[in-house]
Order: C-alpha cells, then sequence, then structure tokens
C-alpha cells in the first residue's frame, strides 16, 4: 500500500473553522495528504473578557512537534500565526533542526475580520530568522506592506515589484497575492530569475473567511507529493478558486470557502499562467 504525503501546518485554530489549523487541515483531507497540526495559539472571542487571542506555552508547542516528527514524520510543512516573536524563533530552530524539504511560509498578520494575528515586534524575526528558511512566503498586500516598510502596492506593476524586493528576504520562491486588488484575481511569483503571473477571474462574493490559509495549505500538500513549486502554485490556485466560488455562509459574518467544491463538483477553475518581466 502506498502512504499519503505527511504535511505539518504549525498555525492558530480558528474556532469559526474558516481559517488557520482548520481551513488547512481541511484542506489537507482533500487533497489527500496526511495532516498533523501544531497549535501555537487559540483565536476565539470571549463575550465578557472581550479577549481574542489564548497563545500556547512555548513548551506546548515544542511537544507538538515533537510528537509529530517522532511518531509520523514530515514531508512539508507550512505555517500560518506565529503571533510572537518568541513563538517565530522557536519555529525556526525547529525548521532548521529538521530536515523538511519544502517550509510554506504564510506570514500572517491581521484577519479579514481585524483580528491581531502577529506582533508588531515580531515582525523583524519574521524577516531574519524564518522566511531565510522558506521555500516559499505567500504574503498579501498588507502583508507584503508590513515586511516592505509600508510601500503602496495598487496595481500588477507594483506587485511584481514587491514580489522582486522581497526576494531579497532570502526564501527560494516568493509569490505575492493580488486579491485585494480589482479586477482579476492575480498573484505573482518570482524565483530571483523569473516572474509568473496566476490569474483567476474575480468571484463575486464576501465570502473568502481563510482564503489564503487554504491557498497556503494546497501549496504544501502539493509539494509534500512532490510536484514542483510552480505547478504547485497553479494547482492551489485552482483549488482555492473553486473554494471561493463556493463559499458561502451560515450567519450575518462573513463565511468559509467551501473546501469540499473541487470534489463535490468536479469543476476546478482554469487558471491563466503567464511568464513575463
Ligand atoms: N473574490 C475573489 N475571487 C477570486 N479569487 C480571489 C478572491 N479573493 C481572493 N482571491 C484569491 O484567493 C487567494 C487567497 O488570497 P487572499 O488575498 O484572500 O488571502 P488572505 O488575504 O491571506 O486571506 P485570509 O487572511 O482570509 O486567509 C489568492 O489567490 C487571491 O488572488
Ligand atoms: C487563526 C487564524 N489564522 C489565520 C487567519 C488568517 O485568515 C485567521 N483569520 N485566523
Amino acid at each position: 500500500m502506498e502512504y499519503p504525503a505527511r504535511v505539518i501546518t504549525i498555525a492558530g485554530s480558528a474556532a469559526g473553522g474558516s481559517a488557520g489549523i482548520q481551513a488547512d487541515l481541511k484542506t489537507f483531507q482533500e487533497l489527500d495528504v496526511y495532516g498533523m497540526s501544531v497549535v501555537t495559539a487559540i483565536v476565539g472571542r470571549h463575550p465578557k473578557t472581550n479577549k481574542n487571542v489564548h497563545p500556547q506555552t512555548i513548551e506546548a508547542i515544542e511537544a507538538q512537534f515533537e510528537t509529530a516528527m517522532k511518531q509520523v514524520g514530515m514531508d512539508a510543512l507550512k505555517t500560518g500565526m506565529l503571533f510572537s516573536k518568541e513563538v517565530i524563533e522557536v519555529v525556526a530552530g525547529l525548521i532548521k533542526e529538521s530536515t523538511i524539504e519544502s517550509v510554506v511560509i504564510d506570514p500572517v498578520m491581521v484577519g479579514k475580520m481585524d483580528s491581531k494575528l502577529l506582533k508588531e515586534d515580531a515582525i523583524e524575526a519574521m524577516k531574519k530568522r524564518l522566511i531565510p528558511l522558506a521555500t516559499i512566503i505567500t504574503p498579501n498586500i498588507p502583508e507584503a506592506r508590513f515586511l516592505l516598510d509600508d510601500r503602496p502596492i495598487t496595481n500588477v506593476e507594483e506587485l511584481k515589484q514587491a514580489a522582486i524586493d522581497l526576494y531579497e528576504l532570502g526564501s527560494k520562491f516568493v509569490l505575492v497575492k493580488g486579491g485585494r486588488l480589482e479586477g482579476p484575481a492575480i498573484d505573482v511569483l518570482y524565483d530571483g530569475q523569473n516572474l509568473t503571473l496566476f490569474e483567476a477571474p474575480r468571484i463575486d462574493t464576501v465570502n473568502t473567511s481563510g482564503a489564503g490559509c487554504t491557498y497556503s495549505a494546497a501549496i504544501a500538500a502539493y509539494l509534500a507529493k512532490g510536484t514542483t513549486v510552480e505547478k504547485a502554485v497553479e494547482q492551489a490556485k485552482q483549488f482555492v478558486t473553486t473554494a471561493i466560488n463556493h463559499g458561502f455562509t451560515y450567519t450575518e459574518m462573513v463565511g468559509p470557502t467551501y473546501h469540499a467544491s473541487q470534489r463535490k463538483y468536479g469543476d476546478a477553475f482554469q487558471i491563466k499562467v503567464e511568464k513575463t518581466n
């Protein structure tokens, strides 16, 4: 029997199920990889105290990683919400010690509902300690701006320049997501030499909660299966676009993407891939 490839997510628990660890594990299952998790923090707002982020201890984080590594092993790893400088430093150490080939760093900072998912004094550690260990980083526009001293990114040309400049931080690939621009949903991949655009039609919906987590989890899943980075991005974008297309909500809140949609409806979006300069 052939076993599925192994992927671990080191991220926050999003109690509502649309983002974070929950989105990652749903994505892993849909793409037939064996999912594991290290929970760095639990996110859920207390009705009385209003406290929203409940960080886990360094000991708990190390324990989860150690267990997954010993019991299973890992072909790919992705990070999401890490919250503090201390956690980033510990996670960087764990990645360095391990010999995992594919490392996807999603530099999660602020959620779509404005939850603060990374402390401001942690951005330097993200840049200096974690990003240099990445196969690929996947910032959205606000995250790219934080990493680039708040420079505006308002069109595809500025998106391309952001990818080129972020490459200096030391990851092998940079993927800047243009989901928040107007017009088609264009993301830019840069590998130090080539710029590649991945374009999907814009879907008219507000229910995109966790789209970024789903995308980076799908990239990690495809990398774990041995797919090249460029193909992994293309197939992951297909997966997330289809999930956004079937996004829904149970309440008046912004709702989740539908992780099962590609399997259920079999209507994967075709992505336009264009090499450019
Ligand atoms: N309305 C949309 N239609 C089609 N594609 C979209 C839409 N919104 C975002 N995308 C695409 O979805 C992917 C995830 O991008 P997004 O910018 O939403 O991530 P994010 O902001 O990190 O998400 P989150 O913080 O909710 O996890 C990208 O490929 C982006 O281009
Ligand atoms: C826990 C968590 N991680 C990541 C995101 C980003 O969407 C979120 N909203 N919540």
